[in-house]
């Protein structure tokens, strides 16, 4: 194209604001797959200081952000090693003109849900992985995010198996911080587990928003199961409503697996002989009984609260975030 057409028609990728990609999301889960085809070139909104540049309405992949499989920071890279989201695979992605290093998750437009995005444009916090824009190119939303090139929490349990309480002490007030965010705002993540906290240097933060519910009143009626098995709640298996309760369960049973390298069950009721362990979260009393004997007594309170069977009994976030277990006296150190 000349010069004077390219000027009359700019590329379609701008900036804009939280609400700006917000339209920009609605309008592509609006839109039948099949008429977005016809759009050839890149389209999206990049949230204002972001670090990202755009030249004449273009960000383009591979010129203007180049994509690579993610570094690993415990293993040998495997063959282009790409942590999976619930719906989509995660690169690490490179301004071109700024160096930026971002997360960008790749979401096949007929997986895509606003709701991923929703949360992540509309709440911000510092322990919440952070939205910096989105872009449809090639029938793929690209999501490009504040990067945990710490890799995550299962990750390093796979790679360097328990981790130690002081560690795990110091992810779990990180986490207990952004839930405590998003619970004030009636929000439940529903997926909170190792794979969903990413490590950065001086903090961790919460990923994958795509099964997340904003709450109307207080409590949520679910549609469908939502979560992962080994982590979910009695009373979201149950199915019969639940509130933001749920997640400080799936806290507990992911350090219980930050306490033992294995996630809470499947060492007393291995994964061959049991497909699923929906009936056994249903009818077994909490996984007190995974944690290892060499959990300190306070951070074994901590659990008890955690897990509480009943959720109206069962901790607050900010209720554990003052448990003595996250706040070791000098003595113990
Ligand atoms: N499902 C999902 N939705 N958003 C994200 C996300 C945003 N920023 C990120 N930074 C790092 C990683 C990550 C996960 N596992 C890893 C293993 C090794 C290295 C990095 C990672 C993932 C993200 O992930």
């Amino acid at each position: 194209q000349d010069l004077s057409s390219h000027v009359q028609n700019p590329g379609k990728v701008r900036y804009g604001t939280a609400s700006d990609l917000l339209d920009f999301v609605n309008m592509v889960s609006n839109t039948l797959s099949s008429s977005l085809l016809e759009v050839g070139e890149e389209m999206g909104v990049l949230l204002n200081k972001t670090d990202m540049v755009i030249k004449d309405g273009h960000y383009r992949i591979d010129l203007d952000v180049l994509l690579f499989p993610w570094k690993l920071t415990y293993k040998p890279p495997g063959p282009g090693y790409v942590p999976k989201g619930s719906f989509g695979k995660v690169h690490l992605a490179q301004d071109t003109k700024t160096r930026k290093r971002m997360a960008c998750k790749l979401i096949p437009v007929e997986h895509f849900k606003h709701a991923e995005v929703e949360i992540q444009a509309r709440f911000q916090h510092e322990n919440i992985a952070q939205l910096y824009g989105a872009l449809l190119w090639e029938q793929t939303v690209h999501l490009f995010m504040e990067a945990g090139e710490g890799g995550s929490v299962l990750e390093k349990l796979d790679s360097c198996g328990p981790m130690r309480e002081f560690e795990i002490i110091w992810v779990s007030q990180q986490v207990l911080r952004g839930l405590e965010y998003l619970h004030s705002h009636k929000i439940i993540h529903h997926d909170i587990k190792p794979s969903n906290i990413v490590l950065m240097s001086a903090k961790a933060v919460l990923v994958d928003f795509g099964l997340t519910v904003q709450m109307k009143d207080d409590v949520y009626i679910p549609r469908d199961l939502r979560g992962t098995e080994m982590y979910m709640s009695p009373e979201l298996v149950l199915c019969r409503g639940h509130n933001t309760k749920t997640d400080i369960y799936s806290l507990g049973t992911t350090i219980i697996h930050m306490l033992s390298g294995s996630p809470p069950w499947v060492r007393r009721y291995p994964r061959s002989a049991y497909p699923s362990y929906l009936y056994i979260i249903h009818k077994q009393a909490p996984p007190l009984e995974d944690i290892p004997e060499s959990c300190s007594p306070a951070m074994r309170r901590l659990l008890e609260h955690a897990l509480d069977r009943v959720p109206a009994r069962r901790s607050s976030a900010t209720e554990l975030l003052n448990e003595e277990a996250l706040h070791p006296s000098r003595e113990d150190q």
